[in-house]
């Protein structure tokens, strides 16, 4: 840590991992600047203080009950944000206005996430600069003010014959990824974007853990959109790893099981921490992975597949052809995985931290998105930066087969390879020193001083 400023930063993260993850990120990267760091977390997926001794944590009461938690709380992540952000106010109000009191350093900002919908206000209210941090790529938030536009439109329902045609407000998207953005009650969402757009753009400014490599064009974008100071300080997962915010036991056996594995020999395959789907579609996968006779790393969350524990819906006969080859483990540490030099390929749900954690590692993907942004980080992957196959939401035991041979075989597959090299190493400047997203954190920090 560079020597203190005197000046503390309060972070308050969406409790999702895939939004605590970078929220930590940050919080050492203005740690390394000389920011006192407090985080304010709910009891609901709270973070393990204990790993980051450096930082102090308050608990607040987010109104849940026992039975909501243990009752599968992914399995409506929307209605679950949606009730937090109503119980939460009131006690994070409190929460502030004790730190606001009693603090000895000066409070410089608030930094929360885009998915908090009361901060804005409450900040207002105690003369407090609040600054947002988006985990989705810029691209999605910059549609957030034209999506309900885009979902009136008439684009949906989609035909077959529509599927292939770009959605031309928002590139590079194809229709066929519209009903997987806006689900069965999009009318629903409304709402939330109107306030996210709005809370935002009265906001002291807005981060991204991304970089110009990636989205120049949509950095722009932002700036134009919410009409506040933009800051891309990302990805900054090779010196922050992800792995000290996870939420769940890493299962580190997998790392010496491949260390016995050949080099870029193996699939990692993992859909994140909130994504959900049928038993059928999991045995598909498991007969994909088994036909494909490639060696295989895969995370089974458990709760992964709706109705069932764990693997239960496997019969012995599939354990025993997918253990000829592969792992399974509940939760891995993935970054380093990802780094692993045994791992060739990714199959992954494209959420927007794995991702970048695939770019950072240069790890070619194979694209499976379950919804949201995810759809347009697969685009993103397959279309435009052209380092990754996509499944295009087949899950199927014959494609994904064919998608893992194409990855780890054929020489179309070098040939991603070979791009996911050139991307890597130019997102890798953009955070070694004086690349853009480093100038971005020293443009950041002098902006916080300022308010
Ligand atoms: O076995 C595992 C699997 C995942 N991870 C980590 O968990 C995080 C997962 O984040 P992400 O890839 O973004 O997926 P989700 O958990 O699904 O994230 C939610 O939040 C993201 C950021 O807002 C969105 O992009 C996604 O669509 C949304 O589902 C990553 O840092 C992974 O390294 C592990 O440590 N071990």
């Amino acid at each position: 840590m560079e020597k203190s400023n005197g000046q503390r930063v309060i972070l308050f993260p969406l409790p999702l991992q895939g939004c605590i993850n970078p929220m930590l990120q940050l919080a050492n990267i203005l740690h390394s600047r000389g920011f006192s760091i407090t985080v304010i977390h709910t009891r609901f997926n709270a973070p393990k203080a204990s790993n980051h001794p450096l930082f102090t944590f308050l608990q607040i009461s987010d109104g849940l009950s026992e039975s909501q938690i243990k009752d599968d709380p992914t399995s409506n992540v929307m209605s679950l944000i949606a009730q937090i952000n109503v119980n939460a106010e009131s006690p994070f109000r409190d929460c502030l206005q004790t730190i606001l009191s009693q603090e000895s350093e000066r409070v410089s900002c608030l930094i929360d996430d885009c998915g908090w919908l009361f901060t804005q206000n409450v900040a207002e209210s105690l003369n407090l600069p609040r600054l947002v941090l988006s985990t989705f790529k810029a691209t999605f938030l910059n549609a957030y003010p034209i999506l309900p536009r885009i979902r009136t439109k008439g684009y949906l329902p989609v035909s077959d014959s529509k599927a292939e045609d770009s959605v031309l407000e928002f590139p590079p998207l194809l229709k066929r990824d519209l009903p997987r953005i806006f689900g069965e009650d999009g009318e629903k969402l409304d709402p939330f974007l109107e306030i996210i757009v709005d809370t935002t753009m009265k906001s002291s400014g807005l981060l991204f853990m991304s970089c110009e490599e990636l989205e120049k064009e949509s950095l722009n974008l932002a700036k134009e959109t919410f009409k506040v100071p933009v800051f891309a300080i990302g990805p900054f997962h090779s010196y922050f790893s992800a792995s000290s915010s996870s939420l769940f036991r890493q299962d580190e056996t997998c790392v010496h099981w491949l260390d016995n594995q050949e080099e870029k020999s193996v699939l990692y395959v993992s859909l994140g921490s909130v994504v959900n789907i049928k038993e059928t579609e999991f045995l598909e996968i498991a007969w994909g992975l088994s036909n494909s006779k490639q060696s295989f790393l895969w995370v089974v969350r458990p709760g992964l597949v709706s109705g069932a524990e764990w693997i239960e819906p496997l019969s012995e006969e599939l354990v025993r052809s997918l253990e000829e080859k592969g792992k399974i483990v509940k939760w891995s540490p993935q970054q380093e995985v990802l780094a692993h030099r045994a791992v060739g390929g990714f199959l992954t749900h494209n959420g927007w931290n794995s991702t970048l954690e695939s770019i950072c590692e240069g790890v070619p993907m194979i694209c499976l998105p379950g919804g949201w942004d995810q759809m347009l980080n697969a685009r993103f992957v397959s279309d435009v930066w052209r380092v990754g196959v996509h499944l295009e939401g087949q899950i199927e035991r014959r494609e994904i087969e064919k998608a893992v041979r194409l990855l780890m075989l054929e020489s179309e597959g070098e040939k991603i390879r070979e791009r996911m090299n050139v991307l890597k190493d130019e997102v890798g400047r953009s955070v070694k020193d004086g690349g853009s997203s480093y100038r971005s954190i020293e443009t950041l920090t002098n902006h916080i001083l300022s308010l």
